[in-house]
């Protein structure tokens, strides 16, 4: 598989563009015109830089507006394009991209056109290169692929092609099918982003919001199918334009980049098993069943705090490690695992040392761990592994957000006889049961300059979908959240909450904890109230909510009144949409804003409780630093 990324696409000067792209495992570059004349190298030099990174030059996009100019316009455009011929030949690249005219004074007309390509072909031919054309979705008359396949057809020169731009394509909606009928030899290379649906003006979409392949709304899949089947087995070039990215990390964008290749590919060879381009092998996206466990590291003091959180919400030690000093609290199919090793040379340690207490690890219930692992690392997730004491099961794992670790645990022997093997029981009665059952969700915290690249990180190896984006309003900033849950909707559910500034309550908990990622953890209940009478006789100290917001609840939803004060006498927070309702008891926060939260489902409630977001976080940062929190 031929993979190459325009160097628009991601942050840097020229050499720091280069070196990313072929670190991420890219084959290719593209390289935009404007990179190329602010380095101060000559197109030789440039050909050589990119050899000394094993990248080929895919692409050359030296101009624009050139088909169908009147005289005397149309000679200058001509003797422009043979100068850029010559460049090519030292850049040691053969093909060049024109996209459609769309200049004012440029005439329509698909003969002239193509008459105009033709008479460019012959030009290119002597230099050995080759011309392709694409169709901008706001061309001045051309601005749809078949038209600009009409006019290549026409031109009927084997050294003019077509250039297909999946934003171009699917931005105006245009039926993908329709790419089937054109040769495969024809189109000179295939450019790919993808795009969150957004209503607004398409060249402002395009130069602003392109988002890697299986990061937005469009469907690139069909896209790409249709394009698999011409028999088109040349590069697949991303063509990112994107604010965020050409101000981020060039390696992470450049590695996102590079997963959303193979994994677009993946879905594609899937789908069309008879495709030319060769895709690597890996197993199927793995079915996500749930979260089985979160591990913390802490030391002596936090481990007696969060034990003592850990007891008011119900939950006893109920194992030991065989080897080491970790213990297991358990409460229904609940495991909570505190891992004590800080001073060692363990992951767990240096976790600690970097972040302090935090919960570094957690473990997810999956088909099949092995090949769960393989997939990952397909997608150039770094797989983790620790060295074990005698008797310890190799945990398939890999490395996740935060640098926190995911363990998979499967239905083989081994691994599902962990918690009898590997722990020796401990006879401590729960101070009470508070009736939780299950972990609902867990919520992860990043820089929201980060989401999309763990939205993808989550998508592309598990058999989950995205919900939409929400926004949740804190007084120091806006975060914004959205969910990756598994196709049933109820397996596996993660939220993921992006923050931009450190006045946020997340963006906080994210500069304290020095990057870790997850800062709560849901727990499920079948019964809302019958856990609140059991929390408090455990001592539980719920994070006390206004009392306005029960006044707006009882008016919002028309509730009786006995149940909005039962609500508001347990410091219940509550939702509803048309599949259900949705009930919520938070903690307070441990360490740098950490908290555990209560959920209670009943019927098909779909979401968390968003609305009731900024309610928490009033009541939070109330609590968490009564002096206020940071200003700067
Ligand atoms: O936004 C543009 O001008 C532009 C230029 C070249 C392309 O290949 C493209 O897709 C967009
Ligand atoms: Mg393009």
């Amino acid at each position: 598989m031929r993979t190459s990324i325009a160097t628009v696409s991601i942050s840097g000067d020229f050499p720091e563009k280069l070196a990313a792209i072929a670190k991420a495992g890219f084959t290719g570059v593209e390289i935009f015109e404007n990179d190329f004349l602010t380095h101060d190298a000559s197109p030789r030099e440039v050909a050589g830089m990119a050899r000394d990174q094993g990248l080929e030059i895919t692409l050359f996009q030296p101009f624009r507006d050139f088909e169908g100019m009147p005289e005397p316009q149309r000679a200058r455009v001509f003797d422009r394009a043979e100068r850029k011929f010559d460049i090519m030949g030292e850049l040691g690249t053969d093909l060049m991209l024109i996209c459609s005219n769309v200049s004012p004074i440029s005439l329509g007309g698909i003969d002239r056109a193509a008459a105009d390509f033709h008479a460019l072909g012959e030009r290119a031919a002597k230099h050995g290169v080759r011309v392709g054309y694409e169709a901008l979705a706001w061309g001045r008359h051309i601005n749809d692929h078949r038209d600009a396949w009409e006019i290549v057809r026409r031109a009927g020169h084997d050294n003019i092609g077509i250039i297909l731009d999946s934003f171009h394509t699917l931005s105006r909606k245009i039926d993908v099918n329709s790419i089937r009928a054109i040769p495969g030899d024809k189109i000179f290379i295939v450019q790919l982003a993808d795009a969150p649906l957004i209503d607004m003006d398409l060249l402002y979409w395009s130069r602003h919001f392109r988002n890697m392949p299986g990061e937005g709304d469009l469907p690139v899949v069909d896209f790409m199918r249709a394009v698999a089947a011409t028999g088109y087995d040349g590069p697949l070039s991303l063509e990112i334009f994107n604010d965020q990215f050409r101000g981020g990390s060039a390696r992470a964008i450049a590695e996102d980049g590079h997963r959303s290749l193979v994994y677009i590919m993946d879905q594609v060879k899937r789908l069309e098993p008879d495709i030319r381009i060769e895709v690597p092998d890996m197993p199927a996206r793995v079915a996500a069943r749930g979260v089985e466990f979160v591990e913390f590291v802490a030391g002596p003091s936090e481990k007696a705090n969060l034990e003592e959180l850990l007891s008011s919400l119900g939950f006893a030690r109920t194992g030991g490690h065989l080897n080491r000093k970790v213990d297991l609290y358990t409460q229904g199919d609940i495991r909570i695992v505190i891992n004590s090793d800080i001073g060692s040379d363990s992951f767990a340690g240096a976790s600690y040392s970097v972040h302090g207490a935090n919960a570094y690890a957690f473990g997810m219930k999956v088909e099949d761990a092995e090949a769960t692992v393989l997939r990952a690392a397909a997608l150039g997730a770094p797989v983790f592994a620790e060295p074990r004491h005698q008797g310890e099961v190799a945990v398939p794992a890999i490395q996740g957000v935060g640098n926190g670790v995911i363990y998979f645990l499967d239905d083989t022997p081994a691994l599902a006889s962990i918690w009898t093997n590997e722990f020796t029981p401990v006879d401590e009665k729960p101070a009470g049961n508070a009736g939780l059952t299950r972990i609902d969700h867990i919520a992860q915290t990043t820089r929201y300059d980060e989401m999309l690249t763990w939205l993808l990180f989550y998508t592309s190896i598990f058999e989950t979908r995205r919900t939409p984006m929400v926004d949740v309003v804190d007084p120091g900033g806006l975060v914004r959240s959205q969910a990756v849950e598994s196709l049933d909707g109820h397996g596996f559910r993660l939220t993921m909450n992006g923050a931009d500034s450190r006045k946020t309550f997340a963006g906080k908990f994210l500069a304290e904890s020095f990057g870790t990622s997850i800062q709560h953890i849901a727990f499920a209940t079948d019964d809302i109230f019958v856990t609140a009478r059991n929390l408090t006789a455990l001592g539980f100290q719920a994070l006390p909510i206004s009392r306005n917001y029960y006044d707006d609840l009882e008016a919002r939803f028309g509730l009786e009144p006995d149940f909005s004060d039962a609500l508001r006498a347990a410091s219940i927070l509550y939702d509803r949409d048309e599949g259900g309702e949705y009930f919520q008891i938070y903690s307070r926060t441990f360490g740098e804003g950490f908290f555990f939260e209560i959920v209670e489902r009943r019927g098909n409630y779909g979401g968390y409780g968003a609305m009731n977001a900024p309610f928490r976080i009033a009541a939070q940062r109330r609590l968490f630093r009564p002096e206020g929190m940071p200003r700067e």
